[in-house]
């Protein structure tokens, strides 16, 4: 096998044992991640989990502390102009530019690519093409937003990263905005990054998910398989004889009921069985996070396991 095979099968992100301190404060404790090309991958957090830190090391914005990373093959701390010609960023440009047109600061902004996109055409992949003469600051929250997306694929990049892109959107913009993304990473091939702590969004939108929990990742895999794996050990739950409520973790739900049975005299008070669902799952682990405990129970073994099949 040649180099240039190898080269060529390379994740467009690769990261092994990121670490990340603010100060005494670790914040990213030794983070791996793989995402191919073309992947949608979510990055998944409650507030303070890292995401963004995440994302900027990987932007070349931020030193980290430790680890490998590399990105479209560099090193983000070593990237020059053509490397980051290669990468999006949805940044909210509009606000150093309140009093442009919105045409005329995506056609401003497509001059510094060397083969940008149409921007007419681009006004109507993000649905502006009615707002392309209005002043940008007279856009609503939404459509600023579907601008600073334009902005951020303007230049046609390989990668594009998606800092929590939907904060503020109405149920309408948001379904719109899924379907852009979609069709970014399933037409042009274009590898996304996005972080989001709406775990419905993830699920909707990303082939794979990683949740991010106290500088670790916790749990990756694509929706079905993380929610296969939160579904495995059912709760049952019955008040016992003297009256006290109890609850037991199974991954054979059937056996304890039947036995259950055979140490009842009579009918199990209260019994009820419940598989937990992903949702049910990432609270947990957001819960002991937040109370000092350190999740052991969770994995990151498929975090830099390969994508699936699209
Ligand atoms: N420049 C900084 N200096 C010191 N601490 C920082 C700095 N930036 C972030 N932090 C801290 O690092 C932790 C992670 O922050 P980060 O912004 O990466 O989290 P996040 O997952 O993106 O959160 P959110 O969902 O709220 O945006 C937080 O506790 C934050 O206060």
């Amino acid at each position: 096998m040649t180099t240039v095979e190898r080269t060529d099968v390379r994740p467009t992100i690769q990261v092994r044992d990121l670490t990340m301190a603010y100060g005494d404060v670790d914040v990213l404790r030794g983070v791996d991640l793989d995402i191919h090309r073309g992947e949608v991958f979510a990055l998944l957090g409650p507030n303070g989990a890292g995401k963004t830190t995440t994302v900027e090391i990987l932007e070349g914005f931020r030193k980290r502390s430790g680890g490998e990373v590399s990105v479209l093959g560099t090193d983000p701390e070593r990237g020059g102009d053509t490397w980051r010609a290669q990468i999006g960023l949805v940044l909210q440009s509009w606000r150093d530019h309140r009093r442009w047109r919105v045409a005329e600061l995506l056609t401003h902004f497509a001059t510094y690519y060397p083969d940008p996109r149409n921007p007419t055409e681009l006004l109507s992949l993000v649905g502006l093409t009615d707002q392309a003469g209005r002043q940008v600051d007279r856009l609503s929250g939404g459509q600023r937003r579907r601008l600073d997306v334009a902005l951020g694929i303007v230049g046609r990049p390989a990668l594009l990263f998606l800092d929590e892109p939907t904060t503020g959107f109405d149920p309408q913009a948001r379904h719109e905005f899924h379907i852009l993304v979609e069709r970014l990473a399933r037409d042009d091939g274009v590898t996304v990054l996005l972080t989001t702590h709406d775990l419905a969004e993830a699920e909707r939108l990303a082939d794979r998910i990683a949740m991010l929990v106290g500088g670790r990742i916790r749990a990756c895999g694509t929706p079905a398989e993380l929610a296969r794996r939160a579904a495995a050990q059912a709760e049952v739950r019955w008040t016992s004889d003297d009256g006290t409520p109890r609850r037991e973790r199974t991954e054979d739900p059937s056996q304890l009921v039947w036995e259950l049975h055979r140490q009842s005299d009579g009918p199990i008070a209260d019994l009820e069985v419940r598989r937990p669902t992903l949702e049910d799952t990432y609270l947990h682990m957001v819960h002991r996070e937040a109370a000092g405990t350190d999740g052991t129970d969770a994995t990151d073994k498929d975090a830099h396991q390969k994508a699936p099949a699209a």
